[in-house]
C-alpha cells in the first residue's frame, strides 16, 4: 500500500481521498484552513463541501504541506484552476523525492490559455516526476463518495504514470481506463463546463429536453472543432472525458455549472450566483479563456460565444438563444468529415 497526498479538501478532493482510502492506501488530505482540517480529523465530516458523508477515521487532514507530502508516492492536485499555480509553487518549495503527479482539475487559465498540466509543468520541479497524469471523466463527487458506479480516464504521455494512477484508484465501483491524449482529455473536461452553464440556463428559461439535447450535441461539435484544431485526437471527444462528462454535467442535479446557469436564468447576477454557490464554478473562467482562444485560432464556437456574452457582456439569455437558432443554414456533418480528414492526414 502507498502513501498518497490529496491537495484540496473540497468535494472532489474528498471523494478521491475516499476512493484511495477504500483501496487501502494511506491518505493525507491537505487543506490550507485549520478549522477545516480539525473538522475532518475530529468530526470526520466535511460539512461545507460534502455534507452527506462521514469520512473514514484513516483519512488524515493536514495544513502543513511538508508533513502531507512526506513519504508519498503520488500527489493528487484537486484544486480550482485559479489555485493551481500557487499550490504548485508551495509544493516545489518542499518536495524532495520522486512521485507520480496527478490532477483532477478541469479548467483553462484565462490570460494564458494554458491547460492545468501546462501550468503545473511551468511551476513544478521536473526532476521529481515523469509526466503529469490527468484524471478526468463523468464523476460527480456526491456519487463517488457513496460508491455509485463511476468510470474515468487516467491520461498521460507516460503509460507507466497512467497505469500507476489506474492501479491506485481502480476498484469495483470506480473503473479507470488509461489514455494518452492529455490535450484532448483536458480540453474536453474543461470546455464541457461552459456547455453545462448553457444547459442550466436553458432549463432555467423553461426550454425543454430537445433544446438540451441540441446543446449537448452542438456543444460537443464545437469542443471537438477547437480541440482537433489544437492537435487533439477527435475520438477523445466521443469518449468518457468528452461526451461522457458533457452528458453528466449538463444533466446531473449535482453539477455546480448547471446550477449556476440555472440561477442566472432566474435573474440572479453572476456575482450573486458565485457568492451563493460556495464551490468552484469552473465554466465561468473557462468561458472567458475559450472565447478568446477560439477568436485567436479563428474557430467558430457559437454556443461558447453566447455563454461568454451572457456572463460578461450582460447579453439577454433568451435573445442569445434566438440568435443561435437563426444562424445561417449549415449541413450537419461536413465539418466532422473535414476534421477527421485533417487529423488523419497530419498523422
Ligand atoms: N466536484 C466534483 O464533483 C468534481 C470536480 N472536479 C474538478 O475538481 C476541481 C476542484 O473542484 P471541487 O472539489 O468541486 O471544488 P470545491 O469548491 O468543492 O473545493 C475546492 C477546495 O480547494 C480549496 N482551495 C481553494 N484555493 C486554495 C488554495 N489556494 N490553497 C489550498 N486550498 C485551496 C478550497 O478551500 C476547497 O477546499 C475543479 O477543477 C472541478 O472542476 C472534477 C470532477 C468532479
Ligand atoms: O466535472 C464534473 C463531473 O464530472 C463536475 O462538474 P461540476 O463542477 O459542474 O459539478
Amino acid at each position: 500500500m502507498e502513501k498518497i497526498a490529496v491537495l484540496g479538501a473540497g468535494s472532489w478532493g474528498t471523494a478521491l481521498a475516499m476512493v484511495l482510502n477504500d483501496n487501502g492506501h494511506h491518505v493525507s488530505l491537505w487543506t490550507n484552513n485549520q478549522i477545516h482540517a480539525d473538522e475532518i480529523n475530529k468530526m470526520h465530516k466535511n460539512s461545507a463541501y460534502l455534507p452527506d458523508v462521514t469520512l473514514p477515521n484513516s483519512i488524515i487532514a493536514h495544513v502543513d504541506l511538508k508533513q502531507a507530502l512526506a513519504d508519498t508516492t503520488a500527489i493528487v492536485f484537486v484544486l480550482p484552476t485559479k489555485a493551481i499555480r500557487s499550490v504548485c509553487q508551495q509544493v516545489k518549495a518542499v518536495l524532495d523525492h520522486q512521485v507520480t503527479i496527478i490532477h483532477g482539475t478541469k479548467g483553462i487559465e484565462p490570460d494564458t490559455f494554458k491547460r492545468v498540466s501546462e501550468m503545473m509543468e511551468e511551476e513544478l520541479d521536473s526532476q521529481f516526476y515523469d509526466e503529469i497524469v490527468v484524471l478526468s471523466g463523468p464523476s460527480h463527487a456526491e456519487e463517488v463518495s457513496i460508491k455509485l458506479p463511476t468510470t474515468v480516464s487516467a491520461s498521460s504521455k507516460s503509460m507507466e504514470a497512467a497505469m500507476h494512477t489506474q492501479n491506485l484508484f481502480m476498484n469495483e465501483s470506480f473503473r479507470v481506463y488509461t489514455n494518452q491524449d492529455t490535450l484532448g482529455v483536458e480540453l474536453g473536461g474543461s470546455l464541457k463546463n461552459i456547455i453545462a452553464l448553457g444547459a442550466g440556463i436553458s432549463d432555467g428559461l423553461g426550454y425543454g429536453d430537445n433544446a438540451k439535447a441540441a446543446l449537448v450535441t452542438r456543444g460537443l461539435a464545437e469542443i471537438a472543432r477547437l480541440g482537433t484544431a489544437m492537435g487533439a485526437d477527435p475520438l477523445t471527444f466521443v469518449g468518457l472525458t468528452g461526451i461522457g462528462d458533457l452528458i453528466v454535467t449538463c444533466t446531473s442535479i449535482h453539477s455546480r455549472n448547471w446550477k449556476a446557469g440555472n440561477m442566472l436564468a432566474q435573474g440572479n447576477t453572476l456575482a450573486d450566483v458565485l457568492a451563493q454557490m460556495g464551490m468552484v464554478v469552473e465554466g465561468v473562467r473557462t468561458a472567458e479563456a475559450a472565447y478568446h482562444l477560439a477568436k485567436e485560432k479563428g474557430i467558430d464556437m457559437p454556443i461558447t460565444t453566447a455563454i461568454y456574452e451572457i456572463l460578461f457582456k450582460h447579453a439577454n439569455a433568451q435573445e442569445a438563444v434566438d440568435q443561435l437558432m437563426t444562424r445561417s443554414r449549415r449541413t450537419e456533418t461536413d465539418e466532422v468529415h473535414l476534421m477527421l480528414e485533417q487529423h488523419y492526414q497530419s498523422k
